[in-house]
């Protein structure tokens, strides 16, 4: 190491958790050090200029309803936001009938989806479990042990005969990224719990994809760098952590920084590959082998227009029978661009399965994937855009890491509790809307309300 400086506080990683507990430290007056393996701030969230105007979210774009703490940080960034884009129709693939339906924009006639009720039927079944469960300490359910030995392909298979509504079910309840068969019950009620039950996290108005931010959602972590200047560091991976009683000092390939508490806001797995002297107890140095990735691309087309708005439909859709199992419209407003944005999502097993392919092979699948439902004009986009963000060395995986069969259940509160001065943030850490932008945000808060009580 070239350099030595001391700080309060280290923070590692300026995704959104990373940044949210830099600022509140930052503002209670203590001297912080961000250190950022990237060279630009936001981490899941990235933000990219269109040409022809207005900007496309590789990562996080939605601000959802009751995600408070997003929501005030983009107040007081001074950023805006405007209404996610739903102007007709979601499409659906039908359960116990081949060929699409149109649901309206308020549900209102999904009744005529043929199968629905096999759906709403299982929906109430899971909706039952996850009412019965602490979002802030899953394991204590009298049930915890089993459910977290149960993968949500096993409860399906016991619990939603027809093998249609199973695989409708895995393409709606992918928040995740995980195959059915690599998560536990547990864990995905866990997630739906957290984020306000399964209403909440499928809807526009009133739910977890409400609105989008103009400019792309990565704008507020760069105003929010911008306030933190030179505290932030960027290509600067972390490397290892000596940690005491006393404090910790923090090594990266060019530096040493000494300081009281460490705040490290990184993926679990990557915060796992730190090395530790001394190593950490034995949970939390399992814990993080036991909670993957997930896997999901996220598949960005533009076109001159939204031209599915003429034929009534709102762009969004879910087809269990499809690589691209579902759609939604990420348009920016008018005034920014007249360009029509189609944001595609392939999920868990099917996107390694097309991770295989060429690049032009997968992108000539992907695109005749939704054909069925957006007409032949879907075939030829001006931009296409694909992100796999388990190909990103600094994140390895999306939306985010799920404890792995059996893990919520034996290493129970070792998901978050500090110890002696390193402190766990990041979205995977959060107990409310764990795997959004708003979790990491508040995992952030957490973090740093523990080092002000520590002090
Ligand atoms: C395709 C996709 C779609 C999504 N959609 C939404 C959405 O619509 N709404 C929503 O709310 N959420 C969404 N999410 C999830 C959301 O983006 C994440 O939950 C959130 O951004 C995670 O923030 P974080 O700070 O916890 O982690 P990260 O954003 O991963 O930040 C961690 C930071 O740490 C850095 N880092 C890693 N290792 C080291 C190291 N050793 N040393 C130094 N730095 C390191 C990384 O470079 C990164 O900048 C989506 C995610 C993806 C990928």
């Amino acid at each position: 190491q070239s350099k030595s400086t001391r700080a309060d506080v280290v923070v590692v990683g300026a995704g959104y958790a990373g940044l949210a507990a830099a600022w509140q430290l930052h503002k209670a007056g203590l001297k912080v050090v961000v250190l950022e393996a990237r060279d630009r701030v936001g981490g899941r969230v990235w933000s990219i200029d269109l040409k022809g105007g207005g900007w496309l979210d590789l990562g996080g774009q939605w601000l959802g309803a009751t995600q408070d703490r997003f929501a005030a940080l983009i107040q007081e960034m001074g950023c805006q936001t405007y209404p996610t884009p739903n102007f007709g129709d979601t499409l659906y693939r039908g359960v116990t009938s081949s060929g699409y339906y149109r649901v309206k924009a308020d549900g209102s006639n999904w009744e005529s989806v043929p199968g629905s009720d096999l759906i709403d039927e299982a929906d109430e079944k899971l909706s039952a479990m996850v009412d019965q469960i602490d979002p802030k300490a899953p394991w204590q359910h009298p049930q915890a042990a089993i459910w977290d030995g149960l993968t949500f392909g096993q409860w399906l298979d016991q619990n939603v005969p027809d093998a249609n509504a199973r695989r409708f079910l895995i393409a709606s309840v992918s928040y995740a990224c995980a195959s059915p068969q690599e998560i536990s019950m547990l864990q995905l009620l866990f997630i739906i719990r957290a984020c306000g039950g399964l209403a909440m996290l499928d809807g526009f108005e009133g739910a977890a994809q409400q609105d989008r931010i103009i400019g792309g959602a990565q704008v507020v972590a760069k105003r929010l760098a911008e306030r933190l200047g030179s505290r932030i560091q960027f290509n600067q991976p972390v490397r290892k952590i000596r940690w005491s009683d006393r404090g910790v000092t923090v090594f990266t390939d060019q530096q040493a920084i000494a300081a009281q508490s460490v705040v490290i806001a990184v993926p679990p797995t990557l915060a796992g590959s730190i090395e530790y002297e001394p190593s950490l107890p034995t949970d939390r140095a399992q814990i993080t082998q036991r909670w993957p990735q997930g896997c999901v691309i996220k598949v960005g087309m533009v076109f001159e227009e939204p031209f599915w708005r003429k034929d009534g439909l709102s762009g969004a859709s879910i087809d269990y029978g499809s690589l691209v199992g579902e759609t939604a419209d990420s348009s920016t407003p008018p005034e920014y661009s007249k360009q029509g944005i189609l944001t595609g999502f392939v999920y868990a097993e099917t996107a390694r399965q097309v991770l295989r392919l060429s690049a032009s092979d997968r992108r000539q699948q992907l695109l005749a994937s939704l054909q069925g439902r957006f007409g032949d004009r879907i075939l030829k986009p001006v931009f296409y855009q694909e992100m796999n963000w388990a190909m990103q060395p600094w994140t390895k995986g999306c939306y985010a890491g799920y404890l792995a069969p059996g893990a919520t259940y034996l290493f129970k509160s070792a998901v978050r509790d500090p110890i002696g001065p390193l402190h766990w943030a990041g979205t995977e850490t959060a107990s409310q809307w764990p795997t959004f932008i708003d979790g990491a945000i508040r995992s952030g808060e957490r973090a740093a309300q523990a080092i002000f009580s520590q002090r």
